[in-house]
């Protein structure tokens, strides 16, 4: 007889997934591989930056007191008594009427407190020796760069849980982070089911497709921040998919199946689960596609038995498996990044659940819009090349017009939601 399942809503079915508790690992690499890793500790600074006065132009360091009279009619004349470069230490304590050629980047001589860019200087040389001269004042601070202007020591500058763009590889080699504390990739199995599923380089033959869902969701992982560890396609075959998925839970953290959790007589699944003793959170939710979602844990592994069905599998991982990676990349906003935009196009499909519509936003006159990237069947490949978002169109509802705000997530954003439901 056929099991009734009981339908959650998709509130419901993200929250039980996300109480279980799964943590994240720290590891340290190089910075020279820590781009775009996501950071498992928050980012400190070690060191006011900058950690000592310097010029901020090339031109002639000098005492503020001494520039006081100077004027188009009075110009003010300095011996130039000594000549530095970034990473150079002058020795000399300047003193009265004295002044010392200095570039950009080089710390401020001693008694010094002003620089004259060379730009507003005369410079020349009397009995051998260099001199510049002046006609304007200059106050206490003028050009120069000070101490902590741009970090102070001990601020926390990013938070723990962010990715690493090309600013935080800057902050880290300023910060002399040279082993970088990121959080671990959680390493995430995968299983493509199906007896007519053929390798890529197969030639076509009737009643068999190629698969196509393990590469998709293999990339999916990879974009959310996890490692992938496929394991091949496994035929129709209780006991061939039983020892196999078994034996892989052993070595990863976490287990995605796509294919075979309907109801059908070789949807072997949820007999799987069964037998092994695992704990199904769910295996009906209330959307489309992705109704057929099935989750559950064994032995503290939570197994994702995502739809067979393309653009199913596709969201089914979007909104259940993505928050499980990144809440183990210790990201405080695990889920899609959810924001409003206007409609470009009539979406009149009238439906009991809550659709999640393949999408694409894009801004026109200034406004966030969004179109369906193709045809809106669960089955359907094509759509989800030209798909940055889900157009998310709530349950009950007959259809929206063109024109109508509608609600978005973003399937490329990094920033994430901390709860969009
Ligand atoms: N009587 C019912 N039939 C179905 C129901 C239902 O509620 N009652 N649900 C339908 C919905 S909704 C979906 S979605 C699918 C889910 O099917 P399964 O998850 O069991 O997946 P399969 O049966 O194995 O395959 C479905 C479909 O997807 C193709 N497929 C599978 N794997 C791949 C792959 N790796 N690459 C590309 N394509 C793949 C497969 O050939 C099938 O065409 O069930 C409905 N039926
Ligand atoms: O689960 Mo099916 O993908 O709803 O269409
Ligand atoms: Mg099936």
């Amino acid at each position: 007889m056929l099991e009734r399942r009981k339908t959650i809503p998709i509130g419901e079915a993200v929250q039980k997934i996300m109480e279980y508790q799964l943590h994240g690992v720290t590891e340290h690499v190089s910075i020279n591989e820590s781009f775009s890793r996501f950071l498992s500790e928050d980012l400190i600074a070690t060191s006011d930056v900058p950690h000592f006065d310097r010029a901020p132009y090339d031109g002639f360091a000098v005492r503020s007191i001494d520039t006081t009279e100077a004027s188009q009619s009075n110009p003010v004349e300095f011996e130039v008594v000594d000549h530095i470069g970034a990473g150079m230490v002058s020795k000399k304590v300047v003193g009265q009427n004295q002044a010392v050629r200095i570039m950009t980047g080089a710390m401020m001589p001693e008694g010094t407190d002003a620089v004259v860019m060379f730009e507003v200087a005369q410079d020349y040389e009397k009995d051998g020796k260099p001199f510049m001269s002046i006609k304007r004042s200059f106050k206490k601070g003028d050009n120069v760069s000070f101490i902590g202007e741009d970090a102070k020591e001990g601020e926390i500058l990013v938070k723990k849980g962010t990715v690493i763009n090309p600013g935080i590889q800057a902050m880290l080699a300023t910060f002399g982070y040279n082993d970088v504390p990121v959080a671990k990739k959680p390493l995430v199995g995968l299983f493509a089911t199906g007896t007519e599923l053929l390798e890529v380089y197969e030639e076509l033959v009737p009643g068999k497709i190629r698969n196509s869902n393990s590469h998709m969701i293999a990339a999916q992982i990879e974009r959310a921040g996890g490692n992938v560890h496929y394991f091949g396609k496994l035929p129709d075959e209780f006991d061939t998919c039983f020892e196999a998925v078994k034996n892989a839970l052993k070595e990863v953290d976490m287990l995605i199946t796509t294919g075979g959790v309907s109801v059908g007589d070789f949807d072997y699944l949820p007999a799987i689960y069964k037998k092994l003793g695992a704990e199904v959170f769910f295996n009906k939710v209330a959307m489309r596609p992705g109704s057929v979602t099935t989750v559950a844990q064994y032995n503290r592994k939570i197994l994702f038995g995502l739809s067979g069905n393309p653009s199913a599998c596709y969201v089914g991982f979007e909104l259940f498996a993505r928050p499980i990676i990144r809440r183990m990349l210790f990201s405080k906003k695990p889920h899609l990044r959810r924001e409003k935009a206007i409609l470009e196009v009539d979406f009149l499909k009238a439906n009991p659940f809550t659709r999640f519509v393949r999408s694409s936003v894009f801004i026109k006159d200034g406004r966030l819009k969004v179109a369906p990237s193709g045809l809106d069947k669960s089955n359907i490949i094509m759509s989800l090349s030209g798909a940055n978002s889900l157009t998310i169109l709530p349950g009950g509802t007959r259809g929206f017009t063109a024109g109508s705000e509608v609600e978005v997530l973003l399937l490329e954003d990094q920033t994430g939601s901390e709860w969009p439901w």
